[in-house]
């Protein structure tokens, strides 16, 4: 491989990915990259790995050759970029290293005409959380009215060019994508004028179509890397180190599997642990296999080459017995020697073990496809402080609805499945309806998320209108004169709503706080009324203990006899929902029931 080697150790390439919102062009950028490193090659040099492609340093010098009178002091003292090809979160998860990721650096893109959108703060996130240190990408600057595009330029080459009024466009749409990173937690400015990248991340304007801009892009990630990340990119010639970036079925190969290997060197016929979804799974490397060159492509020899060996960084497809049921993102060692099986298993077993969840806790239920996206759904959700109950890689199962069902018997909103891009079985399906356990499915992270997080506030909505109508509100009546209609059993009389508003079940007490009984019907003449408000006339009938004249009188104020319960919710919880002529009353009752019981309507700590 292109590895520049020293004695038993050398550095290796980094490996870069591309992350950022939908549409903004990482695959374009990608492309564009790919592109530049397979017409700029020296004869000979690979640059198609499986799962990535390697930008070689030579390639570099070339694209930083018209940088020099820019950044005079840029020499190329790596192999290479390792670039990670399948650009999004997805992948990005696969790409896990406990505490951590196998990537070096990211470019983040951002379409510099729409700005930041919901993926490019969820990739912030994950190269937060990550310990992701980045770039920004600020993309599609020839889409800016009235830019001249100068193919492949360097931007501060064709910035050059532009009309002074394109200028100002660009550094108004530079200045708003600085304050969103500052949203974001993060420093930032164009690249030329960033004085110092360990605390400001830099922006590069560049064109994924034009190519203007991709030099800078390419020699800021070469720049930054050797001067920040040295020691970890070097490498030796010890057993490999990767990570599972996908499980693929091969024609003719059975279940292989693509890695990423960020240290060491592998070799046919060694030993390997890597992790299963039931057990880590020990095996022999039988193939190790690359693309082959366009060039050499006939009918009959398949996509791949077999070679003995590849070193750090590199991406490689591995056939081995037994790898049905290997895991994406999961990490994959070379055994050193047959003695130390067992402590490998043990590393790949605990380090599987600290992504899956099974608890007894009130929590929501996760299955995903693959260790990383579940690791990822997991983080994503305790970002939102919801809790899991369990999680695990694999279809959703009946006994996933089982566990979840119990949650939902104490907390309806965590009685679901959120399943990440997998499938539900058919007797999972059944009983998820049976038991009215929903399940939340989609292939994309933030959107799964979204979804239940929408349907939880839609819960919480219905429960919060169900919690206020089963609250008694302040009502403040007057028994009209003249408008005794039955003196008891029940009592008829006409009253005046004169604040808050009265309801069929209200209790009723009198100014003293004598209860009366309870509202059973509210009449307007013929019509019968769910509720009356103030300034109404209406008739109500009254159960309970209450005779006309003995009790009460003719002009007599009444009150809504509200629990304690209710006016510690009223005071709390609920204090925007009462109207003002509602909280008025609500003074009044308090006044009048402090008088039995000195605790009513008192909120500690207010
Ligand atoms: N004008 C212009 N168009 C671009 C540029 N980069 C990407 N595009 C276009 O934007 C669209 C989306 O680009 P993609 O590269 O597919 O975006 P993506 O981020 O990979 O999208 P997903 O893979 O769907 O997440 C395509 O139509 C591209 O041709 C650019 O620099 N300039």
């Amino acid at each position: 491989m292109s590895s520049v080697k020293s004695g038993k150790s050398w550095i290796r390439q980094p490996i870069v990915v591309v992350l950022g919102h939908v549409d903004h062009g990482k695959t374009t950028l990608l492309d564009k990259i790919r592109g530049t490193a397979v017409a700029k090659k020296e004869p000979g040099e690979i640059t198609q790995h499986v799962g990535a492609s390697i930008v070689p340093a030579s390639v570099l010098r070339k694209v930083a050759e018209p940088l020099k009178k820019y950044f005079p002091k840029l020499k190329i003292e790596i192999p290479g970029l390792l670039f990670v090809d399948t650009p999004g979160h997805e992948l990005f998860s696969n790409l896990r290293r406990r505490g951590g990721s196998v990537a070096d650096i990211a470019i983040l893109v951002v379409d510099i005409m729409e700005g930041f959108q919901p993926q490019t703060w969820e990739s912030i996130q994950i190269l937060k959380e990550r310990k992701v240190p980045f770039i920004v990408a600020a993309n599609k600057i020839d889409r800016i009215p009235g830019w001249k595009p100068n193919h492949d330029q360097p931007f501060l080459e064709t910035i050059r060019k532009q009309d002074p009024r394109i200028v100002s466009r660009l550094e108004e749409l530079i200045y708003r994508l600085i304050s969103q990173l500052y949203e974001a937690g993060f420093m930032a400015e164009r690249f030329d004028r960033v004085k110092d990248f360990r605390t400001t991340v830099a922006i590069v304007p560049v064109s994924a179509k034009t190519g203007e801009g991709v030099p800078e892009l390419l020699a800021l990630l070469t720049g930054l890397v050797q001067r920040f990340m040295k020691k970890r990119l070097v490498t030796s010639e010890e057993p490999a180190k990767g990570v599972v970036l996908e499980v693929k079925e091969e024609p003719g190969l059975g279940t292989t599997i693509d890695v990423i290997i960020y240290d060491g060197v592998i070799r046919r016929g060694d030993t390997i642990v890597v992790g299963g979804k039931d057990k880590p799974i020990v095996t022999k490397v039988r193939a190790l296999l690359m693309p082959r060159p366009l060039q050499d492509m006939r009918a009959h020899e398949g996509k791949f080459v077999s070679v003995e060996q590849v070193v750090a960084a590199t991406g490689v497809k591995i056939s081995a017995p037994d790898l049905d049921n290997a895991l994406a993102g999961s990490p994959i060692f070379v055994v050193p020697s047959e003695d130390k099986i067992e402590e490998y298993i043990k590393i790949v077993k605990e380090e599987i073990e600290s992504v899956r969840i099974k608890t007894d806790n009130i929590g929501v239920v996760v299955k995903a496809d693959t260790l990383g996206t579940l690791e990822a759904v997991v983080e994503a959700l305790k970002r939102e402080n919801i809790p899991v109950r369990l999680a695990d890689v694999g279809p959703v199962s009946k006994n996933d609805v089982l566990e979840a069902s119990v949650s939902k018997n104490h907390r309806p909103e965590y009685g679901v499945i959120i399943a990440f891009n997998v499938k539900i079985l058919p007797e999972a399906e059944e009983y998820a309806a049976r038991e009215n356990v929903k399940i939340f499915r989609h292939n994309v992270i933030y959107k799964l998320i979204e979804d239940y997080i929408g349907w939880v506030k839609q819960l919480r909505e219905q429960e919060k209108i169900k919690e206020l109508e089963s609250l008694i509100r302040p009502g403040k009546i007057r028994i009209l004169p003249g408008y005794i209609f039955r003196r008891s059993n029940p009592a008829i009389v006409g009253v005046e709503v004169i604040g808050g508003v009265i309801k069929p079940g209200y209790p009723l007490m009198r100014k003293d706080g004598m209860r009366l009984g309870t509202i059973m019907q509210i009449r307007d003449r013929d019509n019968v009324l769910k509720e009356a408000r103030a300034g109404q006339s209406v008739a109500i009938s009254i159960r309970g203990r209450i005779l006309v004249g003995r009790h009460v009188d003719e002009g007599d104020i009444l009150y809504t006899d509200i629990p304690k319960q209710h006016v510690h919710l009223w005071l709390t919880k609920y204090k925007n929902e009462l109207s003002d002529d509602e909280k008025m009353v609500l003074k009044e009752i308090i006044e009048i029931k402090k008088k039995q019981d000195p605790f009513y309507g008192l909120v500690f700590g207010s």
